[in-house]
């Protein structure tokens, strides 16, 4: 049947609905177009975020004569023609124009490609890859690799442990440093040569040296230079020595540390081409809230910009090439692409769409939610697909004394080998160390009071199989990637379905089998429902008898008990499933001001943010 909507009504879809008209579960700035858009992603839920998905694709074929992608199923189209914001915006301001975007040939990008050469990337980093046994890119890398090659900004949304890394990794070993393509022009744009090139932010130490570790295999070990970690932790004289010394090109680190040294004038990122901001989501939560601003106002900016100017604000973030990077994609994220990026794609396994396409609720909702609660749909859409499809889920009711001991049994009727248990508080995972050890389960802590020197011994011993379940808390939850992890536990609830994706998505890394089990108090199982509710999997009921995982038929009964218990009641009430906004009030005179993205969104306790106990990420 033929579509009514025409490819031009796509970007009236965007334009129609003025951006600050756009609130959560706003429906009264919806003009008739966008109620048709909502329309037609009901009629896709099972299916992935693309045009065709909204039901624009088979009209805009039409009329374009675009060609169909390859892959039967994965029909995306792209703007042909720049959305007519795109064009007020330049003629606003033409000096914004300083890096040129070509437009994307959609019908040339490979969204399955079968090789890394098929993507465009020089054949001394073909090489190399092959030689580290990379030899077929996975999904996401097949959509972000010639997205970012042709110098569009990018958000990637895939779920955990499908190779977001490299899928931004590569490009920029495409442009810079030793495996470049020759005919890279680069160094001519950057103007010194010693300029750092590319910054790479990731909200953890353990994260941002995993990063520089997948950097410098690819580099090998004659290039190791091109690329320094800065994180917190390590002694950052040291760190600036180096810097001067080696002149890397590639910077990966913490936000306070980065922040910290470029504040101290010892990092020079003027002339950086890349910035990309792992663990987006992360990253623009209050914790970090002033490091990213510095961060995002310095890298890329030429020298001699006047930082208070607004004309330059506009040519500073054009200047750098911006890739936002997570398995969860709240609608912050989006708002803050759009304010610190250039016309921004929304970078998907399957689908690379304009971001100003998107609206709060346009956000592929892959399984319907029952709720009417507009913050419980948008906590849905944070982290749909943010999941592997392989996962299995289960929750246990026990007592909170009995915790650790049906930790053991989970473990030995599992037979997992490799075992991340994750707590909120420092002295309770100590305790849990303790009596697995005591009952002569190999287990050891892994948190943010611990040395860096501590921390990484652990992780090797865990990534060795020395440790047998690793205890920790949200420390370890993002970006972490041990591929032999066969189960992760939650031993106290997450704060919330971002907080469980992630750490679930520590286990079925890149396609392997893996299980998610929830011990709680049964007081509790009402916050397993609503998780369950908003990821959109099932989390059945499970024991763990005879050695053996029981899924028993008791889930209704346990809802029932668990909803009549007074207890569970007045706890339902203090454990409110409200998303939080926590204002930010800052606006200095002369500055930009941080985008209302900068808020954090959390479950919430007694109407304070339920902030992490161990406030581990001020460690950094
Ligand atoms: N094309 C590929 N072929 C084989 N292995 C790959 C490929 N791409 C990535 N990997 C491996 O897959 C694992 C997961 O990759 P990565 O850590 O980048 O996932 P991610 O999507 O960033 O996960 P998370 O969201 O948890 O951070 C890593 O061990 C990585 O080396």
């Amino acid at each position: 049947m033929p579509s009514l909507v025409s490819p031009r009504l796509l970007f009236l879809v965007g334009e129609i609905i003025p951006l600050k008209k756009l609130s959560r579960g706003s429906s009264s700035a919806l003009s008739q177009g966008s109620v048709r858009f909502f329309s037609r992603v009901d009629r896709h839920k099972n299916a992935p975020l693309t045009l065709a998905n909204l039901g624009f694709n088979t009209e805009f074929e039409k009329t374009t004569k675009n060609k169909r992608n390859k892959l039967e199923n994965v029909k995306v189209n792209y703007p042909t023609e720049a959305p007519k914001s795109r064009e007020k915006v330049a003629a606003r301001d033409k000096s914004r124009a300083v890096r040129v975007k070509k437009t994307l040939e959609i019908e040339s990008a490979p969204f399955a490609a079968k090789s890394f050469s098929e993507l465009g990337l020089p054949s001394p980093l073909i090489e190399r890859l092959e030689m580290e046994g990379f030899n077929v890119p996975t999904d996401v890398q097949s959509a972000a690799i010639p997205t970012i090659l042709k110098n569009h900004d990018v958000v990637i949304q895939s779920y955990t442990g499908s190779g977001k890394t490299l899928a931004y990794v590569l490009p920029i070993l495409s442009k810079v440093g030793p495996l470049k393509d020759k005919s890279s022009t680069g160094d001519k744009e950057t103007g010194k040569k010693t300029d750092i090139e590319a910054v790479i932010v990731a909200p953890s130490r353990e994260l941002a040296m995993q990063i520089v570790r997948e950097v410098e295999k690819l580099l090998g070990p004659e290039n190791k230079r091109v690329v320094q970690q800065l994180v917190g932790g390590a002694n950052r004289s040291r760190q600036e020595e180096a810097l001067k010394k080696n002149k890397p090109l590639i910077v990966v680190g913490t936000p306070g540390r980065i922040a910290e040294i470029s504040a101290a004038g010892k990092l020079q990122t003027h002339g950086c081409r890349f910035l990309v901001l792992d663990e987006v989501d992360e990253l623009l939560s209050f914790n970090f809230r002033q490091e990213i601003h510095r961060i995002l106002e310095h890298v890329g900016r030429r020298s001699g910009a006047d930082p208070h100017g607004q004309k330059n604000l506009l040519v500073r973030s054009a200047d750098r090439q911006t890739i936002m990077v997570s398995a969860t994609v709240p609608f912050s994220v989006v708002r803050a692409a759009r304010s610190w990026a250039c016309d921004p794609l929304l970078v998907q396994a399957k689908s690379v769409i304009p971001l100003e396409s998107l609206t709060p609720g346009s956000v592929n909702l892959s399984r319907p939610t029952t709720s009417s609660n507009s913050d419980l749909n948008l906590q849905h859409q944070a982290t749909v697909q943010s999941l592997p499809p392989a996962l299995k889920h289960y929750y246990c009711v026990t007592r909170l004394q009995h915790k650790v001991d049906t930790l053991r049994r989970c473990v030995y009727a599992l037979d997992a080998q490799s075992v991340i248990a994750f707590m909120n508080h420092t002295r309770q995972l100590k305790d849990a160390v303790f009596k697995l050890e005591a009952r002569g389960m190999k287990a050891a802590e892994l948190h943010g009071d611990l040395g860096k020197l501590g921390r990484s011994t652990i992780l090797k011993k865990f990534k060795s199989g020395q440790v047998r379940v690793l205890v920790t808390n949200e420390l370890a939850a993002r970006g972490l990637d041990v591929p032999e992890c066969d189960l992760v536990v939650n031993l106290d609830l997450p704060t919330d379905s971002i907080h469980y994706a992630h750490r679930a998505g520590r286990t079925g890394r890149l396609g392997r089998k893996g299980t998610v089990v929830t011990i709680c108090e049964e007081s509790e199982v009402f916050v397993v429902k609503k998780l369950q509710k908003q990821l959109g999997v099932p989390i059945p009921v499970c024991e763990f008898t005879e050695g053996k995982l029981i899924v028993t038929d008791k889930e209704e009964k346990h809802a029932e008990a668990s909803s009549n218990s007074e207890h569970s009641m007045k706890l339902e009430e203090e454990y409110s499933f409200r998303m939080i906004q926590q204002p930010v009030k800052e606006q200095r005179q002369g500055r930009r001001q941080v985008p209302s993205s900068f808020n954090s969104c959390s479950f919430q306790r007694n109407g304070s943010p339920n902030l992490l106990p161990d406030n581990i990420w001020r460690a950094l």
